[in-house]
């Protein structure tokens, strides 16, 4: 059997990016996504807003729903101030297995740490097992019908604190409807749509921005 489409991305970033620059990592999936083969990473122009709404936040502990190859992950981590960290849940281990080499490549191994299983299992066991009290910065961009229950179960969880900020990937394409309801409805979050456009295409999609409020 040929290789998969994460394999592919991974030997595009070991050919054409620099060792160490978490910027050439990105321009090189970007420009293999754009021009060679479509694949979900948040992208260059949503991308932009993710960077933009963390240098706001400088978050010191950062969650991401859904790490796919790690492309979100790079973005997110070379922002992060040192000693600040990034927690990233992926459910697939072959997608698992291809981030940690993409983010190790970009040198930013030791601000990471990949957790493999269901969000739903392993959200209740971050406090026990990382030793935190809560995150300042939540990126969703898992399976967008996990996006309402895992947001109630961080709140559960005491894992959200009054300003934290979560930042929710296609909102719009594919969708996440219910998710909109619940936080453009919920007094606890204050709610801000980022118009964009869906990775690499020119169809409709968006980040929604929500600030917890305690
Ligand atoms: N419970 C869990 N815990 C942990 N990990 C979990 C989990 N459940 C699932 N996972 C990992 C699943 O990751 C994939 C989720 N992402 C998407 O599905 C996605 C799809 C499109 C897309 C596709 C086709 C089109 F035509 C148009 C758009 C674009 C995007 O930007 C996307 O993000
Ligand atoms: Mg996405």
């Amino acid at each position: 059997t040929g290789s998969s489409r994460p394999q592919r991305m991974l030997k595009a970033v070991q050919k054409n990016a620099t060792k160490g620059d978490p910027q050439s990592v990105i321009s090189a999936i970007d420009y293999y996504c754009r021009h060679k083969e479509w694949a979900m990473n948040v992208g260059d122009e949503k991308g932009l807003i993710l960077d933009s709404v963390l240098t706001e936040v400088n978050p010191s502990m950062a969650l991401e729903l859904g790490t796919y190859c790690g492309y979100s992950s790079v973005r997110i981590a070379r922002l992060l101030s040192p000693n600040s960290k990034l927690i990233t849940v992926e459910f697939n281990p072959a997608f698992a297995a291809i981030a940690r080499q993409i983010i190790a490549y970009a040198g930013l191994q030791d601000k990471v740490t990949i957790v493999e299983g269901p969000s739903a299992d392993l959200i209740p066991k971050m406090k026990e097992r990382f030793g935190l009290k809560s995150f300042d910065f939540v990126f969703l961009d898992h399976w967008k019908d996990r996006y309402v229950p895992d947001t109630k179960l961080l709140e559960e969880c005491g894992l959200l604190k009054k300003g934290t900020v979560l930042l929710a990937d296609n909102v719009i394409c594919p969708g996440a409807p219910e998710y909109l309801k619940y936080v453009r409805n919920n007094p606890r979050y204050e709610s801000r749509y980022y118009k964009s456009y869906l990775e690499y295409t020119k169809a409709e999609d968006g980040l929604e921005k929500s600030v917890f409020l305690g």
